[in-house]
């Protein structure tokens, strides 16, 4: 099972896509246009697979009834289940729909629209944890975890980018050496983002980067470390052994650091995602998921199995490959944008 929780992606061909990204980006500058583009358009503009999977199926669906019962629920059910909510969830958000339809005696097939909307916006905040980044007071330390090929080195990125544009000074440490690629990548997304980076050979022990990170963001007096951890870690026991050894330095070197642990999970995976976040939660404290690659999926019901199976507040989501395409989540957006015409 681990394996498959764990199973690489070809790493050289992930590295020449992503060189290949970061050189094209590179050479071209952000379109005006698109910087200016709204957040809530380009969220969904990224959402809209999504929103063809689920809103577009589920009017279909209330168009072609004219009376609630049974039959209509099961039909929804499985428009939910399609798009990866997740049976648990899938079934939790039936049961509450119908409920809700006793309860205020709704009798139009169309007002379960709105209904579906509630239920999803109440299941995407009852994490009753803040939801911003746990990045104030500075400084910070963000260790940033997830299997390989999720996403990982662009979230940093990105991430770096953001807080720069927001006046931090930060910096990031290459903590996954397991390949010289990975310290190239996010190499080159510093210079992107325009903050240091904090780098050893491939094959360096990660703790070691992550203890040099910390010396040199007391040093520099940065707001904000962002540590990259190695992804490439086939059973449960591995994964805690090498997150443990850098958490323990975290806690003996820095324990005066406000501190975030974020997994990133890829949406497009579906409920492997889901899997994956199980099993890091199992391993390690987290206090935030990114979801990367909704864009690029009609899977977005995994938001939802993620925050109601796992109880973790889902902080940033990717909605694009550019660096400024990872946004803070915000429940009463996501459920707005997929639900828009
Ligand atoms: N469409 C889209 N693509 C993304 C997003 N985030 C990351 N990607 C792409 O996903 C691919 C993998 O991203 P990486 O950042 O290399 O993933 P990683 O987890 O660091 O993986 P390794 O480099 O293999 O360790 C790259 O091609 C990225 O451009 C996103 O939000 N949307």
């Amino acid at each position: 099972m681990f394996k498959k929780l764990f199973g690489k992606k070809n790493n050289s061909e992930n590295n020449n896509q992503q060189t290949q990204q970061i050189e094209k980006e590179n050479n071209t500058t952000e379109s005006e246009e698109n910087k200016k583009e709204g957040f809530f358009s380009r969220l969904k503009k990224g959402l809209s697979k999504t929103r063809k999977g689920i809103t577009e199926k589920v009017d279909v669906i209330l168009k072609s009834y004219k009376k609630i019962d049974e039959e209509l629920f099961e039909e929804l059910e499985e428009v939910l289940i399609t798009a990866d909510v997740g049976v648990n969830t899938t079934m939790r958000i039936i049961e509450d729909v119908k409920d809700k339809v006793k309860e205020r005696k709704i009798t139009e097939v169309e007002e379960i629209r709105e209904l579906l909307k509630e239920e999803l916006k109440e299941i995407l905040t009852e994490v009753d944890e803040n939801i911003s980044l746990n990045i104030e007071p500075s400084p910070a330390i963000v260790l940033v975890v997830g299997v390989n090929g999720v996403g990982k080195t662009t979230t940093i990125g990105k991430l770096a980018y953001r807080l720069k544009n927001e006046g931090k000074k930060v910096l990031i440490a290459a903590g996954d050496t397991f390949r010289a690629a990975a310290i190239e990548q996010l190499t080159e997304w510093s210079n992107r983002a325009g903050v240091d980076i904090i780098a050893h050979q491939e094959g360096a022990d990660p703790a070691a980067v992550i203890y040099d990170g910390i010396q040199a963001a007391k040093a520099r007096k940065s707001d904000v470390l962002i540590c990259d951890t190695a992804g490439r870690l086939h059973n449960k026991k591995n994964l805690m052994n090498e997150l443990n050894k850098i958490f323990r330095i975290v806690e003996r070197e820095y324990p005066e650091a406000t501190k975030e642990v974020l997994l990133v999970v890829d949406a497009t995976t579906g409920q492997n995602a889901v899997l994956q976040a199980k099993t890091f939660k199992e391993a390690c404290d987290i206090s935030g998921i990114v979801l990367t690659k909704l864009d690029g999926t009609a899977k977005g019901g995994v938001v939802l199995a993620v925050q109601s199976e796992l109880k973790v507040p889902v902080k940033l989501v990717g909605v694009g490959e550019k660096i400024y395409d990872l946004q803070d989540f915000d429940p009463d957006n996501f459920v707005e944008a997929i639900f828009s015409e």
